[in-house]
């Protein structure tokens, strides 16, 4: 099972201009996260200062009882065995096969020997739909399969904690459609806890169990996928709903006077889409944090929008789901069949 990681009153800047400040957020052990927001707001740094790259100005990183920015640079390093990151293109080594690319954790790391590292590329290789391209080189792969090799040697070492940035990032609408559901299906394979930074708006919607949104320097918002989703707060409706109507502008936040002017325009928000369902696991297993459709909404006095999980296997309807579980044997193989 992955573990929680409890961030408290977080504040990191660079040369005295803040990129975040007070951010607070627990993501829950298990579960999958995502982080939304603008570009440029500090998502990648977050991430960065999660694992130990960076070191924040002031606050807090609880994970199993240590506090990560008080921790040694010794220390730190033990606890950074607990993560795995998925960095935006892979950042994979130029120089290196795929199979050394996903050992190279596992020889700098472990005294395993090359027979058991042979054995682990092999199973993380397998896990992302990559076996059989282990003497290719990251020049010779498509993006998408620099990705799942990224993934894999962010598998290597077991990981408790799963950052990915960007995986989308460059992918077709189908194969993030695909990577989608092999982050699911990690997610249950392994019990790690997932953070992911997206700007899709699909992938927001359908593969979390939590959602947060940064903006303007500080968390806008943090919890549970339904909470967002339904939420009636401007800059959350417009960021999820992909509109150009409310606070965010074009390069950072609209001023007062545009705001007025769209105002007395009249121009509103249109209404909040129906929630859909959450992608469920390929092999038709309940997901690991899995709560009823709706159950936060009912639970917290909120009416969702109308429609939503209309989708829901539940209530009989097809699902993006379904296609993929229908494929004649897909499972993780069903990716090197797609993009070989
Ligand atoms: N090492 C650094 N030194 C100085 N400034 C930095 C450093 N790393 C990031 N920044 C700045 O911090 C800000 C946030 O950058 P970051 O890449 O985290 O944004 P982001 O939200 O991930 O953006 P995008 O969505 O476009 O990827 C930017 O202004 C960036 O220039």
């Amino acid at each position: 099972m992955g573990v929680e990681v409890a961030v408290q009153g977080l504040t990191k800047s660079f040369g005295g201009q803040p990129v975040w400040s007070d951010v607070t957020l627990t993501l829950p052990a298990g579960e999958i996260s995502v982080l939304l927001g603008p570009s440029g707001t500090g998502k990648s740094v977050f991430l960065k200062t999660l694992v130990g790259l960076l070191r924040p100005d002031r606050g807090s990183i609880w994970i199993e009882g240590k506090d990560l920015p008080r921790l040694s640079e010794r220390a730190l390093y033990e606890v950074r065995k607990l993560f795995g990151v998925l960095f935006q293109d892979g950042a994979l080594f130029g120089s290196m096969n795929i199979y050394d690319n996903v050992a190279f954790p596992l020889r700098e790391h472990t005294r395993k020997s090359e027979s058991q590292v042979r054995r682990v590329v092999a199973e993380k290789l397998e896990m992302v739909g990559l076996t059989g391209a282990e003497k290719k080189l990251p020049g010779e792969i498509s993006g998408g399969m620099r990705k799942r090799a990224g993934l894999a040697r962010a598998l290597v070492l077991d990981p408790q904690i799963i950052l990915f940035d960007e995986p989308d990032s460059g992918l077709d609408p189908v194969r993030t459609a695909y990577l989608n559901q092999l982050i699911i299906d990690l997610n249950q394979q392994t019990g790690a806890t997932f953070l992911i930074v997206t700007h899709d708006i699909n992938t927001a919607r359908t593969v979390p169990d939590n959602i947060g949104l940064i903006y303007h320097g500080r968390l806008a918002m943090f919890g549970p996928r339904e909470m967002l989703l339904s939420s009636t707060e401007p800059v959350v409706r417009q960021f999820l709903n992909a509109q150009r109507i409310g606070p965010i502008g074009m390069a950072e936040e609209k001023d007062a006077d545009e705001l007025r002017a769209e105002a007395d325009a009249g121009v509103e928000l249109p209404p909040l889409p129906p929630i859909p369902p959450q992608l469920p696991p390929s092999n038709g297993q309940p997901r690991p944090a899995e709560r009823p459709p709706g159950q936060w909404c009912r639970e917290n006095g909120v009416t969702p929008p109308p429609g939503s999980f209309d989708g829901h296997p539940d209530h009989g309807a097809h699902t993006d789901h379904d296609s993929f579980a229908e494929e004649p044997g897909w499972a993780h193989s069903g990716w090197s069949e797609v993009e070989r």
